[in-house]
C-alpha cells in the first residue's frame, strides 16, 4: 500500500520552474536535515502542507525532492488505494505507517490524492455512504494529533481539489499550509523541457524554446511525455539522434490524447463556455450584493471546469436574504445566458445548480428565513447529517420542497430579465472572452462600465467604522453570544467553533454539518 523509499536521489534540480514553492518549502528541508535546531529554540514547525494544484503539474516530484534534499526516508500512499477498502483495513493501514514513519524520522509521509480520503464529511454524504473513507480520514486526524512537532515526521498530501477537503483537515496544527503549484507558464515549459531533453541525443534543431511555445497549456507531465513520446518515434525511424520533425509528431500525439480525454475542448464548446461565463460576470456586475469580480476564464482548470468566474468575497459572518438571493441569481447566471443566447442548456451548469439547491435548502430550512416555514431551522448542530433524520411531517417536507423551487425559479426568472436587459454586454463580454481566454476587472470595467454597485452592502453599511472583530462581538452582545451559529455559514468561524470543540474534547466523529451551500464568505467561483 505504502512504498518506503530510504534513498531518494530527485533534489530540487530535477524540479524546473516552481521557484516560489521551492522558497516555500524550503524551511522544512532545513528542519528535515537538523530537528533538533529547531526545536530545542522552541520555534513552531509545521506538521504538514498542502501541495495544492492541477494533476501532473510536479507535486509528487518536489515531495520526493525535499526527502532527497534533507536526504530522509520518503514515506508514500496514494488517497485513491483507500476508495474501496474493508472496513478497518484503511485506519490501520493509516496506523501502521504513522509507527513505521515514525520509528525512521525525521522523514516525510506523502499522501497523493488526498481528496480521495479527506473529502469533507458533510459533503454529498449518502445513506450508508463511504463509512471507511470516514474511518481512514479519522484515523489520519488522530495520528496527525498524537505526534508532536519533535518527533520529526513532516507530513505532504497533494490535491487539485482543496476546496473538497474536510475542513478539519486544514485545522492548525494539521495541514495548516497550502504550497500552490500551478500550470508553468512558457518560461516554466522551457525549463522543464530543458530538465527532460537533457537525457536525449538531439539534433541541433531542437530548441526548448521553440517546444515551449508550441505546447501551452501543457504541464509538467505532459512535457515529459512528449520528449520521451519523440524520443520512441525516432528510435522507430532508425535515427541517431531526435530531432524536430520528431517532436512535433509527439506533441500532436499528446495533444490528441488530451482531446480524447476531453481535456481539450471543440469551438462549439469554448462557445458556450464563454457565453455561460459571461453570464455569470454580468449577472455578478449588475446584482447590488454580489462580490467584486476578480476574473472570468475559459482556460480549462481540470476537466471538472471548463471555465471559471472568481470573486473576492468580502471578511463577512452574517448574510441577508437579499445577499443569499443575489448570490443565487448570480450562479444561475451561466445557465440563463446558455438559454437566452442558444436557446438550449447544456450539462455546464452542474455545480452552479448544486450550490444554489444547497443554498435554497439552506434559507428555508436552517435560517428561518422563508414565510410558509417561518423562524424555524431544522439544523441539529448535534448531528453530522440532518436531512436523514427529518423532524418535521411529510407536509412540512413538501412545502419546504416547494418553498425551495420557487426561491430557485424566482431567482432563474429574475437572471434572465436582468440578462435579457443587458444582452450587449453579455455579448461583448463573451466574445471578448472568445478572443482573449481570460478577463480581469478592468477589462470588464472597459467593456461595459464601473459596477453601479461597488459601494458597501446593506449589512456592512449599518456596521461600518468597525472592522470584522468589532463588528463580530458587537453582533454577539446583541445576540447573546450566538454569532458563531449564524457565523457558522462562513468557512471560517465552522473553523474555530470546531477547534474549540476539539479542544474540549468533543467527539471528532461528529463535525458540525457545514452549510456551505450558503457559504459565499469563503474565496470561490462559480465553474462551468
Ligand atoms: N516542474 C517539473 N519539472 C520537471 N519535471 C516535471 C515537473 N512537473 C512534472 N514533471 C514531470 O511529470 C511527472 C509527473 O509529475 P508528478 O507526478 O510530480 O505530478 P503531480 O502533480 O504529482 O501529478 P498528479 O496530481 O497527477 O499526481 C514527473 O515525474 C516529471 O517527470
Ligand atoms: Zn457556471
Amino acid at each position: 500500500m505504502f512504498d518506503a523509499e530510504n534513498k531518494v536521489k530527485i533534489t530540487f534540480k530535477d524540479v524546473a520552474g516552481l521557484e516560489e514553492a521551492k522558497e516555500e518549502i524550503q524551511e522544512i528541508v532545513e528542519f528535515l536535515k537538523n530537528p533538533a535546531k529547531f526545536t530545542i529554540l522552541g520555534g513552531k514547525i509545521p506538521k504538514g502542507a498542502l501541495l495544492v494544484g492541477p494533476p501532473g503539474t510536479g507535486k509528487t516530484l518536489l515531495a520526493k525532492a525535499v526527502a532527497g534534499e534533507a536526504d530522509v526516508p520518503f514515506f508514500s500512499l496514494s488517497g485513491s488505494d483507500f476508495v474501496e477498502m474493508f472496513v478497518g483495513v484503511g485506519a490501520a493501514r493509516v496506523r501502521d505507517l504513522f509507527k513505521q514513519a515514525k520509528a525512521k524520522a525525521p522523514c516525510i509521509i506523502f499522501i497523493d490524492e488526498i481528496d480521495a480520503i479527506g473529502r469533507s464529511r458533510s459533503r454529498g454524504q449518502v445513506p450508508g455512504g463511504n463509512d471507511e473513507r470516514e474511518n481512514t480520514l479519522n484515523s489520519l486526524l488522530v495520528e496527525m494529533d498524537g505526534f508532536g512537532t519533535d518527533s520529526g515526521v513532516i507530513i505532504l498530501a497533494a490535491t487539485n481539489r482543496p476546496d473538497t477537503l474536510d475542513s478539519a483537515l486544514l485545522r492548525p496544527g494539521r495541514f495548516d499550509r497550502q504550497i500552490s503549484i500551478d500550470k508553468p507558464d512558457i518560461i516554466g515549459r522551457t525549463e522543464i523541457f530543458r530538465v527532460h531533453l537533457t537525457p536525449l541525443a538531439l539534433s541541433e534543431d531542437v530548441d526548448p524554446k521553440k517546444l515551449a511555445a508550441q505546447t501551452p497549456g501543457f504541464a509538467g507531465a505532459e512535457i515529459a511525455n512528449v520528449c520521451n513520446e519523440a524520443a520512441l518515434i525516432a528510435a522507430r525511424r532508425d535515427k541517431k539522434k531526435v530531432e524536430l520533425q520528431d517532436f512535433n509528431d509527439a506533441i500532436d500525439r499528446v495533444i490528441g490524447g488530451l482531446e480524447k480525454k476531453n481535456k481539450i475542448i471543440s469551438p462549439e464548446e469554448k462557445k458556450i463556455v464563454a457565453y455561460h461565463e459571461a453570464g455569470h460576470a454580468i449577472a455578478g456586475w449588475f446584482l447590488e450584493h454580489c462580490d467584486p469580480l476578480v476574473k472570468v476564464s475559459i482556460v480549462p482548470r481540470g476537466i471538472a471546469a471548463l471555465g471559471y468566474a472568481q470573486y473576492l468575497p468580502k471578511e463577512q459572518f452574517l448574510y441577508t436574504t437579499e445577499q443569499l438571493i443575489d448570490e443565487m441569481c448570480m450562479a444561475l447566471g451561466g445557465r440563463a445566458a446558455e438559454e437566452l443566447i442558444f436557446g438550449k442548456i447544456s450539462t455546464g451548469a452542474l455545480s452552479d445548480l448544486e450550490r444554489i439547491t444547497k443554498m435554497a435548502y439552506s434559507i428555508v430550512t436552517m435560517y428561518g428565513m422563508n414565510d410558509k416555514i417561518g423562524n424555524v431551522s431544522f439544523y441539529d448542530s448535534k448531528q453530522s447529517d440532518y436531512s436523514f433524520n427529518k423532524p418535521y411531517s411529510d407536509a412540512t417536507a413538501q412545502t419546504i420542497d416547494n418553498e425551495v423551487r420557487k426561491i430557485i425559479q424566482d431567482a432563474y426568472n429574475r437572471t434572465k430579465e436582468l440578462l435579457t436587459s443587458k444582452m450587449k454586454e453579455l455579448e461583448v463580454v463573451a466574445q471578448e472572452l472568445l478572443a482573449k481566454e481570460i478577463l480581469f476587472q478592468a477589462d470588464l470595467e472597459r467593456l461595459v462600465g464601473k459596477r453601479p454597485f461597488a459601494g458597501l452592502t446593506t449589512l456592512q453599511a449599518h456596521m461600518s467604522g468597525t472592522d470584522r472583530s468589532q463588528t463580530l462581538s458587537e453582533v454577539e452582545q446583541q445576540t447573546g453570544g450566538h454569532v458563531h451559529e449564524n457565523g457558522s455559514q462562513n468557512g471560517q468561524s465552522t473553523e474555530n467553533k470546531n477547534t474549540a470543540a476539539a479542544d474540549n474534547g468533543s467527539d471528532e466523529k461528529r463535525p458540525k454539518p457545514e452549510p456551505e451551500g450558503a457559504a459565499p464568505g469563503q474565496s470561490y467561483s462559480v465553474e462551468s
